[in-house]
């Protein structure tokens, strides 16, 4: 088999959140994450004591460092050589690091994976904004035009196969956790992480017609269906499902994504439902929100209430995931060369763009306008 060509890229870039490593990054990782959003103290305070309950360290690091390893282990079996690189918004290795780095090794053009899967600011422009601010340095005055390297973002991936599969094939496990007496009658309970509406309006393509007028929302409702699709056609059970959300934040007064999860929940084992499949479909691996926000605190809800519950698991490290990555990868190498491709994609809204639309995912609360992004039609 001949190898697969990479060209234009001569490195894959893997871009996440961070998280903290112990108990003396708990404050400074919260800082870095809230700096100028308005979040209440007690809310940090709050989110802090998650992190301690956990001895101080998120799971989002070392879930990162596992993914690195299987997508270079997946990229040497398929006879690719390519270094592979990792950065992250709000903590060590920081992308500004990684990307001086990468511009010190001689790397030109990069792929950059990102691990939010869906449409809007938080999951998608600030992500830009990041890259943006990471690659300007290197250009000096001229900005990130005259950076010795361009970077550019792979495609949204909520639809993708390889993470579409492993989320139903751990929906059909968690499932198979049920008492048999209540199983057939499961509600699959999809759960993302809230936004606050006013950014859940502004997510995705603006020239698009999107479900419930938000790209974020439209997103997670396609591939909810897509999922219940595939255990329907596994299990022979059509079990009913629901999109709900978890970890708000913010001041009261604004509004977010709603019901909240533990809201959902109570009002489900109210009107008589036997059981439920708590799927963390917003999360591409365990993270806090996870760990916390679900095996515990949502988990304890529906011990409360009496709810039978299994939580399904995340993409991870689902050799079909990482294989995912290298797919996207020569995808978009493919279309820079010019080539044809085909992009494979579940669900109805189809495979999206490989650069933002103009005005994709505004930040709401920018004032004075935009912030600069790279990878997007206005860059
Ligand atoms: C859409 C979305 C994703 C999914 C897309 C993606 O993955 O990027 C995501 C991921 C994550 N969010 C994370 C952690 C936090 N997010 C916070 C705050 C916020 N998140 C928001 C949105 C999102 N966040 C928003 C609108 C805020 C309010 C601040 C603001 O308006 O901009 C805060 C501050 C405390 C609080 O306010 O709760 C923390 C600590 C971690 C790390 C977890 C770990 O350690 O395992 C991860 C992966
Ligand atoms: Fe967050």
């Amino acid at each position: 088999m001949a190898t697969p060509d990479v060209r234009p890229y001569d490195a894959l870039l893997l871009v996440s959140f961070g998280g903290p490593e112990g108990p003396d990054d708990v404050l400074p990782f919260l800082e870095n994450v809230t700096r100028g959003r308005g979040i209440p103290r007690e809310r940090l305070e709050e989110v802090g004591e998650h992190y301690h309950l956990f001895g101080g360290r998120s799971p989002i690091n070392d879930q990162c460092r596992a993914l690195l390893a299987e997508i270079r282990h997946d990229l040497e079996g398929a006879g690719i050589d390519l270094p592979v690189y990792w950065g992250n918004r709000n903590w060590d290795p920081y992308l500004a690091g990684t990307v001086a780095q990468m511009a010190e090794d001689g790397v030109t053009r990069a792929a950059c994976f990102v691990t939010s899967a869906y449409s809007s600011w938080s999951s998608c422009r600030q992500y830009r904004e990041n890259l943006y601010d990471a690659l300007a340095p290197l250009g000096g005055d001229a900005g990130p035009a005259a950076a010795p390297l361009r970077l550019d973002k792979l495609r949204h991936y909520f639809n993708h196969p390889g993470f579409v599969e492993p989320v139903s094939d751990a929906v059909l496990a968690a499932l198979q956790q049920l008492p048999e007496a209540v199983r057939e009658a499961a509600r699959l309970v999809f759960v993302t992480h809230s936004i606050p509406t006013s950014m859940s309006a502004t997510s995705g393509d603006p020239g698009r017609e999107w479900e419930q007028g938000s790209g974020y929302v439209a997103q997670h409702l396609d591939i909810a269906r897509a999922v219940s699709a595939k255990v329907a056609a596994e299990t022979g059970v059509d079990h009913r499902h629901d999109l709900v959300y978890c970890s708000r934040s913010g001041p009261p007064q604004v509004p977010w994504l709603e019901p909240d999860v533990n809201d959902h929940l109570e009002q489900l084992a109210t009107s008589g439902t036997e059981s439920v499949v708590i799927v963390p479909v917003g999360f591409v691996s365990d993270h806090m929100e996870v760990v916390y926000d679900l095996d515990t605190e949502a988990l304890e809800t529906c011990e409360r209430v009496g709810l039978p519950a299994a939580r399904a698991a995340t993409a991870g490290t689902d050799p079909r995931f990482v294989a995912m990555v290298r797919d996207l990868l020569l995808e978009r190498a493919a279309v820079e060369r010019g080539e044809e491709v085909a992009r494979v994609a579940e669900g109805e809204i189809g495979a999206l763009w490989d650069v933002c639309p103009v005005d994709c995912c505004a930040n709401p609360r920018a004032e004075g306008g935009q912030r600069p992004a790279l990878c997007g039609r206005d860059a």
